[in-house]
């Protein structure tokens, strides 16, 4: 994995006629990786992308490139001398030129560019349409033939748009991965769009997550995941309920589950209420448990199922156990708490994480 820096953004703020929708952002993109920015509607993620393609200026702080500065107040490099492509939601293809055309339409003066295009096309495995027009295409193919005009120019980084939006599940899930391994094995870095975090996860080694137009936390998957910074990353990544408990030690936080110990140390005085993150998957089913809890939903999600719990206390909690062991809704099973990456704040109130989030409209959950 390449260590060199390619894109930075340095307290970046950015927005339209004055308004500023981002505020200081900071976030630095290997080459070779691919970024995503990731929030819900309305955060900024778009307006940060625009910016960072050249088609919007920015109000404060700086984009580089490689050695080169894109974008600062008062100097913006216009979008098609940064070597940047891009990929959009629409597609956005000529209509009237062939597929071949399209491909070739970055790079027409390039003594090559039958080859590349050929090349192209069966990176994105359409070598056999070349000569069909955009309209003969399902979306998908489009979205390769989008894909392959902005590769065909060799951009130092690729953005993408929402490229994935138009289509349907599983089209979505399948390019999401094959578009990722067309980047990795040709080393291109890129930052990806979206509002959807099976996406996110899918395709990127970092992903940015957004509230409001600020970054919260720039970080692997694995980290948003199991270490978020904020009670908001908490919540906005995967599923989770937040319950009340008491830091005994810096690692172990006593709570009506009885005493869970993680991996993490919190540097607050012992005694302090917190907030403890309980993920679906911190929550192990134990036959024989002392520690029950009363099934009140599920969800059969193929392999596995999803459970909502109630404790005795009233608490409530989701776990995912296998399907091959299936309980009726009002049974009573045992659980035990194995919360190894264990995420706490100080207190805010004893809520379901998504239910902190029901303000920010176009929230979509892990599951949903
Ligand atoms: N051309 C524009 N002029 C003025 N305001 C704009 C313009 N485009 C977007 N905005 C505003 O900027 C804010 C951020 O929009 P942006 O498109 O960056 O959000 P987003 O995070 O990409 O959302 P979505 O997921 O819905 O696309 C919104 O409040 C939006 O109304």
């Amino acid at each position: 994995m390449s260590t060199e820096r390619l894109l930075s953004l340095r307290d970046l703020s950015c927005g339209y006629d004055g308004q500023r929708i981002v505020e200081s952002l900071n976030l630095h993109l290997n080459r070779g990786d691919i970024g995503c920015l990731l929030g819900p509607s309305g955060c900024g993620k778009t307006t940060t992308l625009r910016a960072i393609a050249g088609f919007e200026p920015v109000h404060a702080g700086e984009i580089q490139l490689g050695d080169a500065v894109l974008s600062r107040p008062g100097f913006t490099l216009s979008p098609e001398r940064r070597r940047v492509g891009m990929v959009f939601q629409d597609y956005a293809l000529f209509p009237h030129l062939s597929v071949e055309q399209n491909v070739a339409f970055g790079i027409g003066k390039h003594p090559q560019a039958s080859r590349i295009v050929g090349e192209m096309l069966e990176l994105v495995n359409l070598g056999n349409l070349g000569k069909r027009y955009p309209h003969e295409l399902s979306g998908g193919q489009q979205q390769r033939v989008a894909l392959a005009r902005a590769l065909a120019p060799e951009p130092e980084l690729l953005l993408l748009d929402e490229p994935f939006s138009n289509l349907d599940g599983d089209l979505r899930r399948r390019l999401s991965h094959e578009v990722r391994s067309i980047l990795k094995s040709r080393g291109t870095s890129a930052i990806l769009v979206t509002h959807d975090q099976e996406e996110a996860f899918a395709v990127s080694d970092q992903i940015g997550v957004f509230r409001e137009g600020r970054l919260e936390q720039w970080d692997s998957p694995f980290n948003l995941y199991h270490e978020p910074l904020t009670p908001f990353v908490a919540s906005f990544i995967g599923q989770g309920y937040f319950i009340r408990g008491q830091l005994l030690a810096p690692e172990t936080v006593q709570t009506e589950l009885g005493a869970i110990r993680g991996n993490r140390a919190y540097l607050l005085p012992a005694g302090s209420a917190v907030d403890v993150l309980l993920r679906p998957d911190d929550i192990v089913h134990v036959p024989d448990s002392p520690l029950t809890a009363l099934v009140v939903g599920k969800t059969f999600l193929g392999a596995s199922t999803l459970y909502r719990l109630q404790l005795s206390t009233g608490t409530r909690l989701e776990a995912i156990f296998t399907s091959h062991a299936d309980y009726a809704e009002g049974s009573f099973i045992g659980i035990r708490i194995a919360a190894d990456h264990l995420v706490v704040f100080p207190v805010e109130g004893s809520v379901a994480a998504h239910e902190a989030l029901a303000r920010d409209k176009g929230v979509r959950r892990y599951s949903a």
